[in-house]
């Protein structure tokens, strides 16, 4: 990663999120892993971005690198214009948060919706916990009744409502989502994609969304990079994902086995 540009402050006419020339590596000689490739892409504010590709071809990394979870051997990342160090301060963490696919893995099964999301309050300081929680667990549908169950005690669907309303404790302005909706029933999927981008429009968020599943990316994001063994092969709009009429046989082929888009388009 270069070094932190400057203290300069952010652009507002910078994109919200850009990445550039991001590679990422695992292992060393003989299995050194190249996950990401020299991957670019930019998101306007209030943008929603999709990462496609079949397993393996480097997507969650992607999402990983951005958020701290993994180093980058190279590119930068820049959230408005200002470009990220090696390292994640608190300041990234209340901008950017992350949902991951597993709602049942990534809430802790003893700790009650209401620790859930203290937590991240009180890491951050961030004050009027009570009345950040209420708010959050409206705006995800579940609201004050839900508020001191367990885990068991949830659906899939409610919990990763749950793991949403966790994301937005701090009022981030960048969500990215990891296969959110992916572990659900088909029918929960649905509500749940809803909800999100309900929550993009009132909200005015910006989304990274990474999808094996192009019925997902269609419905959910205004641009999608279609990822293969690391590297972007192309960026399409959500018109040309809609009309199949994409440059590569690969993406050709992620369509064709997108059921669920071909049954969307009646095809
Ligand atoms: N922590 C790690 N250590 C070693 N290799 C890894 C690690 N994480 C990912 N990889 C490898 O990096 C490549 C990209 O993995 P990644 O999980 O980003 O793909 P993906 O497109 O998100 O796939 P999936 O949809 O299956 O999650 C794969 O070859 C994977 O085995």
């Amino acid at each position: 990663m270069s070094p932190p540009s400057s203290d300069a402050p952010a652009s507002p006419e910078a994109p919200e999120l850009a990445v550039s020339g991001l590679t990422v590596t695992f292992g060393r000689g003989a299995t050194r892993t190249v996950a990401v490739d020299d991957v670019s892409f930019d998101i306007p504010r209030g943008g929603s971005f999709g990462l496609v590709g079949e397993s393996g071809s480097g997507k969650s990394t992607v999402l990983r690198a951005i958020a701290g979870l993994v180093p980058a051997a190279a590119g930068t990342i820049a959230i408005a214009g200002k470009t990220l160090g090696p390292r994640r301060d608190m300041n990234f963490y209340r901008t950017v948060q992350m949902v991951f696919q597993d709602p049942y893995g990534s809430l802790h099964p003893r700790h009650t919706v209401d620790r859930t999301l203290s937590e991240p309050a009180r890491l951050h300081r961030a004050g009027d916990t009570d009345a950040r929680i209420e708010a959050v667990l409206e705006q995800v549908g579940l609201g004050h009744g839900f508020r001191f169950r367990y885990p068991h005690q949830l659906s899939g669907g409610q919990r990763q409502r749950v793991a949403i309303a966790r994301a937005l404790m701090l009022e981030p302005e960048i969500l990215l989502l990891d296969e959110p909706t992916s572990a659900l029933d088909v029918s929960v999927q649905a509500e749940v994609l809803n909800l999100l981008a309900d929550l993009r429009a009132e909200r005015g968020l910006t989304y990274l969304m990474v999808s094996h599943d192009l019925a997902v990316v269609a419905h959910m994001c205004d641009r999608v990079a279609v990822m293969r063994q690391g590297q972007v092969l192309e960026v399409l709009g959500v018109e040309e994902l809609r009309a199949a009429r994409p440059a590569h046989a690969y993406t050709r082929d992620l369509i064709t086995a997108s059921r669920g888009y071909s049954q969307e388009e009646g095809a």
